[in-house]
């Protein structure tokens, strides 16, 4: 039996999660779980799973929850992530919290050797180098659960990493993929928010939109996979059903091919390497299907993807100055403070203005997150974007 530790317990993947928790309880005991603000989601499930700890965000949420909770710990914020990521029964930590707030609590389960599965890509892309580096010295296997990086992963599977010529991630092209610049001038948060294959978060939906969801995951593969930036391409694959590729140097092509259900590569993650059948997924059946399309990435179409790259490219701070410009414009819009095109405008802007640090220690890098949030709130306050 393995003791899991939920971050992000109410969100997406953390309802997926306990999903197969709950489908191989002889196998899995949720032993801890942490959330935000969302009560009312939480009750129910602590009801059901019995964690022994439980973390939420704030105070606030804190004593709200007290009034349903009696026999359990409740611990708040970022030290309460660790201290359930890093607790002597903790066997395995999924990291399925959304933006870089999980980024100690994986570094500190890392240092104490847990095993862990991670969905959360914004702590790769804000400190990379420094997760990587603790797995190593560890001896820790970060297990993706990202759909196309578990695809990777499995491409990648007993085959030697030196015959790799590059990854093909995939992207769906998101809710505004047949829409022409000029037409995103006045879309919606709800347009943005109708992904046309997978439903998941707010957060990674409105990314999946911009294609900054691409561009973070090119930054989580060149970490996860030790792979340079000019050996990682994106291809537009509308139907999401080839979740990635591996182009090995004899021209072959491995692909992981699947329906759009999370729960798969959640699951691939917490029994790694074995597989266990999965029920009410639904099979693929390519017959059906008929058709599955491709074609090549536009970066002028989708700037995001760009700055992507080239943050990763240049290193040291740049990506952590991408990511946290990208959670604070994202939350603007969501808000319905800003316009769409606003998002693209904010990160632009923080890029242009950090001065890149090269190879940060954590605590730089916790310097730089938090002064890019407050640059990117105050270019907001003057104007600098299209205000609803
Ligand atoms: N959803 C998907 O299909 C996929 C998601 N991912 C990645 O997985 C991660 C989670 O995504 P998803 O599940 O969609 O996100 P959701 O927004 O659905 O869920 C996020 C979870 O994190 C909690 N949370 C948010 N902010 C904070 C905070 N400041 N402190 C503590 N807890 C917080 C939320 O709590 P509450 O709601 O209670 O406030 C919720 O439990 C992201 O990194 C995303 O990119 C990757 C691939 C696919
Ligand atoms: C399910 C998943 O892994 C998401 O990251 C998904 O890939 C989003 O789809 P696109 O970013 O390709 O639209
Ligand atoms: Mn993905």
């Amino acid at each position: 039996m393995k003791n899991i530790t939920l971050l992000g317990a109410t969100g997406s993947i953390g309802i997926q999660t306990l999903d197969v928790i709950r489908q191989h309880k002889d196998l899995f005991n949720l032993y801890a779980l942490s959330f935000g603000r969302n009560v009312d989601k939480a009750v129910p499930i602590i009801n059901e799973f019995n964690p022994k700890k439980i973390v939420v965000q704030d105070q606030e949420t804190k004593k709200k929850l007290e009034l349903y909770v009696r026999n359990q710990d409740i611990l708040v914020g970022s030290e309460g992530m660790i201290e359930i990521s890093i607790d002597t029964y903790t066997d395995v930590l999924v990291n399925a919290v959304m933006g870089s707030v999980g980024l100690q609590a994986t570094l500190q389960a890392i240092q104490n050797k847990k095993q862990i599965a991670i969905a959360n890509k914004e702590t790769l892309v804000t400190a990379g180098h420094l997760v990587m580096e603790a797995a190593r010295i560890h001896n820790v296997t970060l297990l993706p659960v990202d759909s196309e990086h578990s695809a990777i992963f499995q491409c990648l599977n007993g085959e030697n990493q030196k015959e790799v010529n590059k990854i093909i991630i995939t992207a769906s092209g998101g809710s505004f993929r047949d829409k022409s610049r000029e037409e995103l001038q006045d879309v919606t948060v709800e347009d943005a928010l109708n992904h046309p294959n997978w439903s998941m978060g707010s957060k990674i939906t409105i990314d999946s939109a911009t294609m900054m969801n691409k561009g973070l995951e090119v930054i989580e593969a060149h970490w996860l996979f030790d792979v340079p930036y000019d050996q990682i391409d994106v291809v537009l694959h509308k139907e999401s059903v080839i979740h990635s590729m591996v182009e090995f140097n004899d021209n072959s092509v491995i692909a992981q091919l699947g329906t759009p259900d999370m729960r798969v590569p959640i699951q691939y993650a917490l029994t790694y390497p074995a597989r266990l059948p999965l029920s009410n997924s639904k099979k693929l059946d390519l017959v059906e299907i008929g058709k599955l399309h491709f074609s090549q990435m536009d970066y002028v179409r989708f700037p995001c993807l760009k700055m992507a790259y080239d943050a990763g490219r240049e290193g040291g701070t740049l990506p952590t100055v991408l990511n946290a410009a990208n959670e604070v414009a994202v939350d603007l819009f969501l808000q319905g403070k800003m316009s769409f095109v606003s998002i693209e405008k904010l990160i632009g802007q923080a890029l242009e203005q950090h001065v890149t640090i090269p190879n940060p220690d954590l605590e730089t890098i916790l310097g730089v997150d938090r002064q890019t949030r407050l640059e990117v709130e105050s270019y907001f306050n003057k104007d600098l974007v299209n205000k609803i």
